[in-house]
């Protein structure tokens, strides 16, 4: 009852941004997907699309400015960035850098499943434990980890 009545809470109030690779390469889209699909217990993802298949074709309708300026808008307005840093993405990079430089809260998720790939110094080493947080991760500790991270907000 008491997670239940945390939920409903959260689902009005927190604008979550979710950040995952899409020019950068699309291997985890449905991973992506599945993130999404937990953190809508927790709020309002503004960044749905991230994780849709089709994302690539509909981008290729759009104009880079228009994606630019409304993703830099819901950023402004988001209460959570999270971000998946597996797959390396340079509007992912530039997501995180301009949520850190507004003081967003931030978590940042990486599978070390490649022993030959390393997550970059300048996410790992963004983790200060408070406001920016760096887990690596397996997808079936993701319910504890975002259990655990919206009730320490
Ligand atoms: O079409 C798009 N829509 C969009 O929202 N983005 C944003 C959200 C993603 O978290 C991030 C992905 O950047 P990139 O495409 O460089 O991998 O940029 C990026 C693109 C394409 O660059």
């Amino acid at each position: 009852m008491i997670q239940l009545l945390f939920r409903t809470r959260y689902k009005m109030s927190l604008n979550i941004y979710f950040c995952g690779s899409i020019h950068g390469g699309r291997q985890d889209a449905n991973l992506y997907a599945r993130i999404i699909k937990q953190l809508q217990e927790y709020g309002e993802v503004l960044t749905e699309h991230v994780g849709k298949v089709e994302i690539e074709k509909e981008a290729e309708k759009l104009d880079a400015k228009f994606i630019h300026d409304r993703d830099i808008d819901w950023l402004e307005t988001s209460n959570v960035v999270v971000a998946e840093v597996t797959q390396p993405s340079l509007g992912v990079g530039y997501e995180i850098g301009r949520a850190v430089a507004m003081k967003k809260k931030i978590l940042c998720l990486y599978r070390p499943t490649n022993p030959g790939k390393k997550l970059s110094c300048m996410i790992r080493g963004a983790h200060d434990g408070d406001s920016i947080k760096v887990f690596d991760y397996k997808e079936e500790e993701l319910p504890k980890i975002f259990k655990d991270y919206f009730a320490a907000l």
